[in-house]
Formats: structure tokens, C-alpha cells, sequence
């Protein structure tokens, strides 16, 4: 119990539904022990985000270098990383550890609100992407990203490509910003793996933080030692539970039922 650990670094979510708060859960859920190294504070609710504190440099280097000097981390995901400094200072740690890295682009909310700098992109593109073992854009962060306009499977598909020549190991883009195409995903790897992977649409309008679940998930699931595609599968599979129990608590879209 409890013997395998994953780390989190991003953002906390005041509202508890996505972000550090949601990964945490995640963990919890799959029975892994979980970290965080906390980017940046946002103040959050379900429609909206007003308030983004980063922390300062070295509290986000002192939190990754106590838990490595300690921890045999198993795997971890990043999340919010909210301007190129934080994704500079990131980078420059995870080059060095030689444990599988799940990068999930975080760069709007689904209610709008941005949660990456413009300017922040490229760093992405120069400093994440040639690390990644997955990278789990959204239709938007896959647009971005490999500056394709996405707006059919084949287009996704194309994107995919492009984000492999920038690097990445592997990259699952999630569907779901197209018409019809929630819980579709496209694979692919750099020795051409490709797959349209499928779960069940729940009909529901509590996602928040269904994108940080997804990528925990799959951190959760290759900490505990299942390789990167089966931990893909695994994980579509538990945020299809997770959002079958997922409740509402205001206004706007409420949080996933992790279980
Ligand atoms: N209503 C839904 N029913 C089933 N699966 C969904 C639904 N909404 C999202 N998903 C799945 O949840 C995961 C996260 O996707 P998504 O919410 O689009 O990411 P993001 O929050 O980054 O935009 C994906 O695997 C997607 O296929
Ligand atoms: C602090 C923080 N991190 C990430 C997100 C984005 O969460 P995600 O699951 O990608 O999508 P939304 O449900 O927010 O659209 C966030 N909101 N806050």
C-alpha cells in the first residue's frame, strides 16, 4: 500500500477542482503516494479565475529539490506553469531527473480565463516538448503548440506529427474541443504508434478538471509501474468514472468524483 510515489508540479486551484488539488486526488484515488511543487497560486471558483500569485524562484526550486533529495519519485506530471520563467526554472530540474515526465500544456480554462502568458510558448515548444515522455494538449494547447488550425480528425491527427517532430516522446491530444468528439483521443509516438482511443460520453456538465485528472491519472498509473499506453488506457478509463460521479457545487461547471 501506498509504496509508489508521484509528484505534481502546477498550480493550486482555490475552488478544488482542478489543478495541485485535483492531482493530489487523483494520487490518493490510484493508491500512490502524492507530492506537489506548487508554480502558482490561483484564486478560482467554478466560472471564474481572479487572482494568479506565482511563487517566488526559489520556492519552487527549494520545493523540488527537498523532495528529490529524500523521495524515490517514481513519475511525474506538470500543469499550470504560467510564464516562461517558471517553465525555464522547471525545465532546468527536470532535465536531470531520469523518471518518466508527463506534460500536461495547461494554457486557458474551459470558462476562459488564461492560465499560461502568450509569451510563455515558445518555452514550451524549446524547453517541455524535447523532455516529454507524453504531452496532453487540448484541441486549443495542440493548436498552439504546433501552430495547426485544428478543426477535423485528420487535422488532429497532422498536429500530432508536428508535436513529435518538436520532440515529444509521445502525445495524446484530447478531442473533446471538436464537435462531437468528447472522450475520443488521438496516440501517437515516435515509432509511429497511432491509435483513436474511445471512452463512454458521460452526459454531463461537472468537467472541471477533467484534463488535470486525465494526465494525474496516467502519472498515477505509470508510477505504479504499467507502461505508458496501458496507463493512458487505465487512466481515459478512470476519468469516465470520475465524471459519472461528478457533482455540481456553484454556478458553473463542478468538480470530477475521483473514487
Ligand atoms: N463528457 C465527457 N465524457 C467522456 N469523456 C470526457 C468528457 N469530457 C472530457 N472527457 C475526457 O476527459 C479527458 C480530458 O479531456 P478535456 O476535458 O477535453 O481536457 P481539458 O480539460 O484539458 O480541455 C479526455 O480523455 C476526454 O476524452
Ligand atoms: C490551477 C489550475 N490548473 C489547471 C487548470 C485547468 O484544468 P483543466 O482540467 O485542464 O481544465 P478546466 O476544467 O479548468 O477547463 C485550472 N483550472 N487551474
Amino acid at each position: 500500500m501506498y509504496s509508489k510515489i508521484a509528484l505534481s508540479i502546477g498550480g493550486s486551484d482555490s475552488g478544488g477542482g482542478a489543478g495541485i488539488q485535483a492531482d493530489l486526488r487523483t494520487f490518493m484515488a490510484l493508491k500512490v503516494h502524492g507530492c506537489s511543487a506548487i508554480t502558482c497560486i490561483t484564486a478560482q471558483n467554478s466560472i471564474e479565475v481572479t487572482c494568479v500569485q506565482p511563487v517566488e524562484k526559489n520556492t519552487l526550486l527549494n520545493q523540488l529539490d527537498t523532495l528529490f533529495a529524500d523521495f524515490g519519485i517514481d513519475a511525474l506530471k506538470t500543469g499550470m506553469l504560467l510564464n516562461e520563467s517558471i517553465i525555464n526554472d522547471t525545465a532546468s530540474k527536470l532535465n536531470t531527473y531520469k523518471i518518466t515526465k508527463i506534460i500536461d500544456p495547461v494554457m486557458v480554462t474551459r470558462t476562459g480565463s488564461k492560465l499560461l502568458e502568450d509569451s510563455a510558448i515558445n518555452a514550451y515548444k524549446k524547453l517541455l516538448l524535447p523532455i516529454a515522455d507524453l504531452v496532453t494538449p487540448n484541441i486549443y494547447e495542440a493548436n498552439l503548440l504546433s501552430g495547426l488550425e485544428i478543426r477535423s480528425k485528420e487535422d488532429i491527427e497532422n498536429s500530432a506529427r508536428k508535436i513529435i517532430g518538436l520532440g515529444a516522446k509521445a502525445v495524446l491530444i484530447k478531442g473533446g474541443g471538436l464537435k462531437d468528439m468528447k472522450g475520443k483521443d488521438f496516440f501517437l509516438d515516435l515509432n509511429g504508434r497511432k491509435e483513436w482511443l474511445f471512452n463512454n460520453f458521460i452526459n454531463t456538465k461537472n468537467t472541471h478538471g477533467s484534463g488535470c485528472t486525465l494526465s494525474a491519472a496516467i502519472c498515477g498509473y505509470k508510477a505504479l509501474g504499467f507502461d505508458l499506453f496501458d496507463s493512458i488506457q487505465k487512466a481515459k478509463l478512470f476519468v469516465e468514472k470520475s465524471l459519472d460521479n461528478s457533482y455540481k457545487i456553484g454556478s458553473g461547471p463542478g468538480p470530477l468524483g475521483h473514487h
